[in-house]
């Protein structure tokens, strides 16, 4: 493993996530996923070393992190944090070089190669008509693709991402997933990142580390999303607090908008009842009782006639 999470906890005074012990291999992409504030970002910090572990060892490509210096990790693993610093007057070119110099014994002109590549780089995130902005002139999107850039400028094994697609919009998240994707699959980059959004990791993730209850689960995306209802689970979204919902059996689309207009528009407990979906119609059972609708709007009134 590339990675190894050995008895490893972690927090400031107190502790954040109890004793954790897995591992991630090149060519795998995880999704570090959990509430606000449960302590992804502190994991991230703590792998890279820079927080102090509460207890244990993280292990990079066979060494302890503590015995790595700030150069040698850099070249196991780039990092793309939410909130970068902007680093004044320097273009987004030159930010996108910055990845290269930890190559470079010293400040020193690119060679031509790396020089190609960082221009393939900018090419690959559709920045070329902004290579030579200055990086105060950049929306938060391309800015934050630009950090990307500098990481996959790195070419180190690894590469970590909090929060990668926060400013992105459709268009440009899915260049950025398909081109970390591509990374995982094709070079076999190991890519750790985080996010709040469960949907990236059913399209895109192949692990899931999940943190809840100051535990870090670890396992395969469909078997921690077929464990963890609340992740997939609309209730999630519930504003409504008098509601509680019937049991829906459906394709998952229909479900969350069944969900969402049955919250909406009866505020009281339904979980006496039974939705399933049957393509055309649903049935919706109350004890023995069963009643076909065809739409929303003959739900509404069968419920309604219920109550
Ligand atoms: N330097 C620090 N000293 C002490 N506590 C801290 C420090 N930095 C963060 N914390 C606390 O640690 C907890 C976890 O913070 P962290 O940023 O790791 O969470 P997170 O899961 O990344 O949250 P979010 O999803 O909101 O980004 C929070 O309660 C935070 O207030």
């Amino acid at each position: 493993m590339f990675l190894e999470l050995k008895n490893t906890a972690i927090g400031y005074q107190t502790t954040l996530i109890k004793e954790v012990n897995t591992g991630l291999s090149l060519g795998e992409i995880c999704l570090l996923i959990g509430n606000n504030g449960v302590g992804k970002t502190t994991l991230i910090k703590s792998i890279l070393n820079q927080i102090e572990l509460l207890n244990g060892e993280v292990i990079l490509n066979g060494n302890s992190t503590k015995t790595l210096s700030s150069r040698e990790m850099a070249k196991q693993i780039a990092v793309v944090f939410a909130k970068s610093q902007i680093p004044a007057n320097y273009t987004l070119r030159d930010l996108i070089s910055f990845g290269k110099y930890i190559h470079y014994p010293y400040y020193f002109e690119l060679s031509e190669t790396d020089q190609q590549e960082v221009e393939e780089i900018i090419e690959s995130l559709n920045l070329t008509q902004y290579s030579d902005f200055q990086l105060t002139q950049l929306s938060d999107g391309n800015l934050q693709k630009a950090f990307i850039g500098r990481a996959l400028a790195q070419n180190s094994p690894m590469i970590i991402l909090d929060e990668p697609t926060t400013h992105l919009d459709e268009e440009n998240k899915i260049i950025i997933l398909k081109l970390l994707r591509n990374l995982a699959q094709e070079h076999h980059k190991l890519i750790l990142f985080s996010s709040h959004d469960w949907r990236l990791a059913k399209e895109f993730a192949n692990k899931i580390w999940l943190i809840n209850n100051e535990k870090l689960e670890a396992g395969i995306t469909e078997e921690i999303l077929l464990k963890h209802d609340e992740l997939l689970n609309p209730n999630l979204f519930q504003l409504n607090d008098g509601f509680v919902a019937p049991k829906i059996t459906a394709p998952y689309l229909h479900k969350e908008m069944l969900y969402s207009f049955l919250q909406k528009n009866f505020q009281k407990k339904l979980s006496h009842l039974q939705f399933e979906f049957k393509l055309s119609f649903w049935v919706i059972s109350n004890g023995d009782i069963q009643k076909k609708c065809y739409s929303f709007e003959e739900i509404s009134a069968f419920i309604k006639k219920l109550h």
